[in-house]
């Protein structure tokens, strides 16, 4: 409920994740009025592949808008306007004339396009797309997910052509359902989830015709390019259009850009990681289009309105916090994520295991799709306890060779890490996190980075806010954790850690 600290008007932001989909509302100090969630179903139809269900996602989304607003006992004239942030890569494809949806979304961590990814290699090269999208040729991408459902829905590519069919990542069908869905629904995405298809080219922020063809995406399919921060439409019919219509919808970023924004990572150079299912650590590299040779993303951080564009490196690690929810669900040996910590700090260190979770592969620095799984080291002597350390150290050493692949890339080194997400609960972690980028980690008041960064985006596109340096002002430190472990200790086990990776590599064989 809103009180005399939490004065209106608001803004409200829609963050549309892996697992769930929240809305909060937040002030114009940026604090948090009411949040609203709700998970949807995480399906499994093969061994590697992960699919959702976009109308249970719409159907969620427009609960969780509709629970937080009424939360914050707010009506639709105190909220300005309504920011979207979404995770990405996610890819869905629909009938612009019914509104449905042609196959389940293909999640951003199905490795069902690995073969596609092979012979597009083979076929074009490499190269090609790191320069022109700033992607290295993976699975993870938007655009091969795009060709996959076009290849195997029946029919797909005639009403493709015919022009009866849309593509989008979750911004687009969030954006396209909440203004007006059938009855005139805008078709646009933002530079950042664009970005992430594999289809736009870095240097025209345009959709590229010729890297479009070569993964077989007819450009009739793909949402117009707009800014992260400008009004594409407004609020219109379903339930929302009864209880908001009218509010400008004026935000899209993916949610790695959004919470690189929210954490006002405004200045070249200043990085903030993200600890959730994955992780994901973003530079903000200013004007600059830093092509990667360390093994990382060149992508967007953001464009606000017509202000010009700033890039950003990326560092993808696909299993982080989901190695935790693995320990619990799949091998039971804790019952709550929190519970890690505890069984952690019983014994003083890893008992000699390390834990690489390449369950999709490798991502960041090492994009190894044919990489899988291992626990190296083991002995007798090694507990429970031992293998919860080495579920925590995994997510701090993946990130140190991010971090690594940053300084290579960038020639600026790491001064602070700036944290959010669930897993900056754990302080075990942040210690150990501190301890092997042996740099400060700290985290701020509003954990929730992601939609802070959307309702910023949201509130200067329709004048709520002035200018980023009000935004910056926002940010205060919660918590900090400064490097304890010492040179020696910290170079030994990156190299052991380095070990176990290598051998993950070539688990999977070609034809496999
Ligand atoms: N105390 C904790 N220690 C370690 N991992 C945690 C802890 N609390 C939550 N997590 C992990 O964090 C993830 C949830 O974080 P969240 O930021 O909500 O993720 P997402 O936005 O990707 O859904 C889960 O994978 C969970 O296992
Ligand atoms: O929804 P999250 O927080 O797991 O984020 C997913 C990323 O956007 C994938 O690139």
């Amino acid at each position: 409920m809103t009180d005399a600290h939490t004065a209106g008007p608001f803004i409200a932001a829609i963050d549309q994740g892996t697992t769930s989909s929240r809305c909060i509302v937040f002030d114009r100090d940026g604090r948090i009025v009411s949040v609203d969630q709700k998970e949807h179903e995480q399906i499994f139809p093969k061994p590697g592949w992960v699919e959702h269900n976009a109308n249970e996602i719409w159907t969620n989304v427009q609960e969780v808008v509709a629970g937080a607003v009424e939360k914050a006992g707010i009506t639709r004239d105190d909220i300005k306007a309504i920011g979207i942030t979404n995770q990405r890569e996610t890819t869905v494809l629909w009938d612009k004339n019914t509104g449905e949806p042609v196959h389940n979304a293909i999640v951003w961590q199905d490795t069902r396009t690995d073969a596609l990814c092979r012979e597009l290699g083979r076929n074009v090269g490499q190269d090609r797309f790191r320069r022109e999208t700033g992607l290295p040729l993976a699975s993870y991408f938007a655009g091969p997910k795009a060709r996959w459902l076009l290849d195997h829905v029946d029919g797909l590519k005639e009403r493709a052509e015919a022009g009866d069919i849309l593509f989008g990542t979750m911004d687009s069908w969030v954006i396209w359902n909440l203004t007006g869905g059938v009855d005139g629904g805008r078709h646009v995405t933002d530079v950042t989830n664009a970005s992430r298809t594999m289809l736009m080219n870095l240097h025209t922020m345009q959709w590229d015709e010729k890297i479009a063809e070569s993964i077989g995406v007819p450009l009739q399919i793909l949402p117009e390019i707009r800014s992260s921060a400008e009004v594409y439409g407004e609020v219109t019919g379903g339930r929302l259009g009864e209880l908001l219509g009218g509010i400008p919808v004026a935000s899209a970023l993916g949610d790695q850009q959004a919470a690189l924004f929210g954490q006002t990572c405004f200045t070249e150079g200043e990085t903030k990681s993200t600890y959730g299912t994955g992780t994901f650590m973003v530079m903000n590299t200013g004007s600059k289009i830093i092509n990667s040779y360390a093994g990382l993303l060149t992508t967007v951080g953001y464009k606000i309105g017509d202000q010009p564009t700033v890039y950003a490196l990326e560092g993808s690690i696909a299993v982080t916090g989901s190695l935790v929810q693995w320990m619990r669900d799949q091998m039971g040996l804790i019952s709550t994520a929190a519970e890690i910590e505890t069984l952690a700090l019983s014994v003083e260190d890893n008992g000699g295991a390390y834990f690489v979770p390449a369950f999709s592969g490798l991502f960041a620095p090492h994009w190894r799709s044919d990489a899988r799984g291992v626990i190296a080291g083991l002995t007798r002597y090694v507990t429970k306890a031992h293998l919860a350390r080495a579920v925590l150290e995994a997510t701090a050493w993946q990130t140190r060779e991010i971090a690594d692949a940053m300084v290579k890339d960038s020639g600026d080194e790491l001064v602070t890490l700036k944290v959010d997400g669930g897993m900056t609960a754990n302080n075990l972690l942040m210690q150990n996190l501190a301890d092997v980028l042996d740099a400060p980690v700290v985290r701020p008041m509003v954990a929730e980075t992601t939609c802070l960064g959307a309702a910023y985006a949201a509130g200067l596109a329709v004048g709520f806010w002035s200018s980023i340096d009000e935004l910056r002002a926002n940010w205060r430190r919660a918590a900090e954790w400064t490097p304890r472990m010492d040179a020696e200790t910290r170079d030994r086990e990156y190299k052991n850690w380095l070990k176990a990776v290598e051998r993950t590599m070539g688990w999977l064989e070609d034809e496999d």
